[in-house]
């Protein structure tokens, strides 16, 4: 029997060292991640998880080890990494001047998606979002942004999506229905790595966890990973 292709790693990082200046955050980290697995990133406020998926997404400079996202050395720069990695961070940047829909109609067409108008409609619905459409991001409320971020990532093109806590104030409709895209992103073939403090998202993914702890980081099942989640 022919063998079978290994499957590259998306995120590959050894003994990942983290922080700000020269100051880690916290102990090194070990990641691996495939096509269609779900990875989550858990811990205490503060352990350094933000931390961790900023390193992943290039936009802070690993201070120790080694980090390979789409199996070379990140550079968040590259069309290619620019082109296949999608992520949700806890910030709100928006255009002014510009509606939820017209954000998510230029992401969609920045990122080369045809049928942009089709396609945004399916995801404005699919996040609570037609009626608020044509509003400005500054008049909706945080939890309608928070979902509009969300949308923006989803909107384009990903084989990697990177999630900051993607269920912070979300009401629980949208969780159960993030959890059901998050699990579809995974059938379908995307990486997701999600930092979260939600026991029951983590449950409903069944998704192995990476603990950052005081002292060391520490891959855990899911069901390990709850336990000490209650515990943090
Ligand atoms: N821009 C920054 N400059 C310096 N230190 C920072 C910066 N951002 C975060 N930190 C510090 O780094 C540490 C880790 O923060 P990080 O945001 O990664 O934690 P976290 O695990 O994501 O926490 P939370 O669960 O509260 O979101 C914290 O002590 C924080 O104060």
């Amino acid at each position: 029997m022919a063998a079978q292709p290994k499957t590259p790693d998306l995120v590959h990082a050894k003994g990942l060292a983290v922080g700000y200046g020269a100051d880690t955050v916290c102990p090194p980290v070990d990641l691996r991640l495939r096509a269609g697995q779900v990875l989550a990133v858990i811990g205490p406020n503060g352990a350094g998880k933000s931390t961790v998926l900023r390193a992943v997404l290039g936009l802070l400079e690993p201070l120790g080890g080694t980090l390979e996202v789409l199996g070379r050395e990140v550079d968040e720069r590259s069309v290619d990494f620019r082109a296949r990695v999608a992520g949700v961070l806890d910030d709100d940047a928006w255009f002014p001047g510009l509606t939820a829909r017209e954000h998510l109609l230029l992401t969609a067409a920045g990122h080369g998606v045809r049928n942009t108008s089709t396609v945004v409609d399916a995801i404005l619905e699919t996040f609570g979002l037609t009626d608020h459409q044509h509003g400005v991001p500054s008049a909706m409320s945080s939890g309608q942004r928070r979902r509009l971020l969300l949308a923006a990532a989803f909107v384009r093109p990903r084989d990697l999506l990177v999630l900051d806590e993607p269920e912070a104030r979300l009401d629980t409709s949208m969780r159960h229905a993030l959890a059901e895209l998050i699990r579809e992103e995974a059938a379908g073939g995307t990486a997701v790595l999600l930092a979260t403090h939600d026991p029951v998202l983590l449950t409903a993914l069944g998704a192995e966890a990476v603990h950052v702890g005081a002292t060391r980081c520490t891959r855990l099942s899911t069901a390990k990973a709850v336990a000490t989640m209650s515990r943090d």
